[in-house]
């Protein structure tokens, strides 16, 4: 589904990912793991368009998006939920989650179908529907960037730090939610600090250091064959 081939990228000097190359097969769900500064963020920016690359090629289901635009890479199938938690804070719940759906807006059947189908996996906005997404707690902030990204009907989607800044219920919350998406066949890159709970709904794992990949593998190779806290922690 996803493609990612000696991808570099570059801020001025700084060489923050440094020729990278994995994959994503279909109904996979995988994990980019690293340390503060290893430079996953700035793998997910490129591969959503927001970033261009230094070197290197992107590939979505056989096309080559390395120099689409953010709009291009979600209509070519593929939706990013940043680390930012990015809600329109005046808009309402729904009002965000119909901005998810601009793609497909003469679709209206399909939307709702969609949005019912967001009612079921997250309740919580189900509710608040008509809030402003500004009042929500972070949570539920987090549950709607995701809800809206979803919206899009991707086939491929990118998870930047879920639980970033979460309390523990709410990350238990998320994670079940990741688990729910996987099973119904989507395609899962997720980006987390949360070592343990990422390995436990991923199906493999690539760690990243210093720009580079150091080890990757099934998460259970990941736990059992790397010193994942000297790659992950930097010691
Ligand atoms: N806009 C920018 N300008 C200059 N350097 C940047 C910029 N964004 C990121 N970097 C640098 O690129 C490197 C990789 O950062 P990146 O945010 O991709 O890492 P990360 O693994 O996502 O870290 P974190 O988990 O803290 O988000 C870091 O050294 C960072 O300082």
């Amino acid at each position: 589904m996803l493609e990612v081939r000696d991808l570099s990228v570059s801020y001025g000097a700084i060489r923050a990912v440094r020729g990278i190359s994995f994959s994503l097969g279909k109904g996979e769900l995988v994990s980019l793991l690293g340390a503060n500064g290893a430079g996953k963020s700035s793998t997910i920016k490129c591969i959503a368009g927001a970033l261009k690359a230094s070197g290197g090629t992107i590939t979505l289901e056989g096309k080559d998006i390395t120099t689409s635009s953010p709009e291009q890479v979600v209509r070519t199938g593929l939706a990013t939920v940043p680390e930012t938690r990015d809600v329109f804070p005046d808009l309402t719940v729904a009002e965000n989650l119909m901005l998810g759906a601009y793609l497909h807006r003469r679709d209206v059947a399909g939307n709702r179908d969609n949005l019912e189908r967001m009612h079921a996996l997250f309740p919580r906005l189900s509710e608040r529907s008509n809030q402003a997404a500004g009042t929500l707690s972070g949570g539920e902030q987090q549950m709607l960037v995701i809800a809206r990204a979803l919206m899009s009907r991707p086939s491929v989607l990118l998870l930047d730090e879920p639980s970033l800044g979460l309390a523990p219920a709410i990350v238990e919350r998320i994670f079940e939610m990741i688990e729910t998406l996987k099973k119904s066949g989507l395609t899962i890159l997720l980006v987390e600090q949360n070592v343990n709970q990422a390995l436990a709904v991923a199906d493999r794992a690539y760690v990243m250091r210093l720009g580079s990949i150091v080890a990757s593998g099934t998460a259970d190779e990941i736990r059992s064959t790397s010193d994942l806290s000297a790659h992950y922690l930097g010691s």
